[in-house]
């Protein structure tokens, strides 16, 4: 591809980071985040705001250069060598936070500045670009100059632009964000499968849990810097390798566990307990089971284990606040017919079939069988 190329052949990771360490300033904004991304992956970045992800994706292809570690680009060592940086540029498309479409240029022209490079054949250009203004429902917008736009059309002629060349490679930071949530949802699914048929690699910012469960094939779980975790949106969602990332994806409450015999009992009802999750090095009363608000049942009971503090009405669903009798509070998830008023003495349990999952320090005892992280090749 380049003459610096380190690999005869694409080696299948497309995509390949390790210990990437990025400082603005004395303050450490990326702290060694070891990553490899498949050809043909979809890869949603999440975490809090002000956690790195933006500054992560950009230094991809070089908005930011990372002042450690190592990142190869399909084949190509991202360094100081100019060439490399063009020549990653070439075939990495990016939808920027901020749309930085040309004020002084239609959104035709806008999409066309992507396209103008690579394809000799008018012709060619020309439908891609009528393409991409049509998957982004803006056909009859073309001529329209960006103040003539607003955000969310603006953020879509952003989306086309980077999707009309056909990259094999495309960052986008928060891609859907200024669009309202019909047009969100439906954009989101046209462009995965666009995306996906193509065979386009994709690394996507994002704050919105459910896009980030729509569009990934793995989730990247960052934390002050780090990625947290790393897996699939059910192995993040079910195996939580740590408390930051239980709690962040999804709702979870932890409470106190202790080992009883041949089982792991909690306030709520108890679990066998699995050889597996033995540790002999740490004490007992250090344990806590994880809950998610559908791992638990209820029923009113007199004799129950604690009191409905709050409803929260979310259409299919109620989701309860309860008091439990220690003074913790847990939520419960009940169908939207059980109406329960606040005060109602009830009974909470675990729901069958669920298993909550044990920690120790904010860690997680069980390891999902995880998804491979090392690279085929380097
Ligand atoms: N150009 C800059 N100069 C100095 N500090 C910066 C710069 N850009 C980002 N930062 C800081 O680096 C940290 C990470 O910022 P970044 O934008 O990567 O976070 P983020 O996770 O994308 O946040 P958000 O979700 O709010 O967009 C933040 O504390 C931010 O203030």
């Amino acid at each position: 591809m380049t003459p610096t190329d380190v690999n005869a052949a694409p080696p299948d990771d497309i995509i390949i980071c390790r210990d990437v360490h990025k400082w603005y300033d004395g303050f450490h904004a990326v702290r060694g985040v070891t990553t490899y991304v498949k050809r043909g992956e979809v890869v949603i970045i999440i975490g809090p705001s002000g956690s790195g992800k933006s500054t992560f994706i950009r230094t991809i292809n070089r908005l930011e250069r990372h002042e450690r570690g190592q990142i190869i680009v399909d084949g190509i060592p991202l360094t100081d060598d100019v060439r490399n940086i063009d020549a990653v540029r070439r075939h990495v498309g990016m939808v920027a936070q901020s749309f930085n479409l040309f004020p002084h240029m239609s959104a035709l022209s806008n999409v066309a500045q992507n396209v103008a490079f690579g394809l000799e054949k008018g012709r060619q250009r020309g439908r891609l670009m009528a393409e991409a203004l049509q998957l982004v429902n803006l056909e009859g917008y073309a001529a329209r100059y960006p103040h003539q736009l607003s955000g969310g059309q603006q953020q879509r002629v952003a989306l086309a632009r980077a999707l009309a060349p056909a990259p094999d490679l495309i960052l986008m930071d928060e891609p859907f964000s200024s669009l309202d949530a019909g047009l969100r949802g439906q954009l989101r699914a046209e462009v995965r499968a666009i995306l996906k048929e193509r065979g386009a690699t994709v690394i996507c910012v994002t704050h919105d849990q459910e896009e980030a469960m729509q569009l990934a094939d793995r989730m990247a779980v960052m934390n002050e810097g780090r990625i947290e975790q790393l897996g699939s949106p059910e192995q993040v969602f079910n195996y939580p390798d740590t408390r930051f990332a239980a709690e962040f994806f999804g709702t979870a409450d932890f409470l106190p566990a202790w080992r009883d015999g041949a089982y792991l009992t909690s306030e709520v009802g108890r679990i066998p307990w699995s050889e597996a999750w033995a540790t002999p090095s740490r004490t007992d009363d250090e344990l806590q089971v994880m809950v998610r608000p559908d791992c638990l049942d209820m029923e009113p009971e007199e004799e129950g284990n604690g009191v409905v503090v709050q409803r929260e009405f979310l259409g299919a669903f109620n989701l309860y606040s309860v008091g439990l009798d220690s003074g913790r509070r847990v939520q419960v998830m009940q169908s939207h017919l059980a109406r329960f008023d606040p005060g109602t003495r009830v009974r909470t349990f675990l729901r069958e079939g669920h298993q909550p999952l044990p920690f120790i320090d904010g860690q997680a005892l069980v390891d999902e069988p995880a998804y491979a992280t090392e690279p085929d090749s380097s």
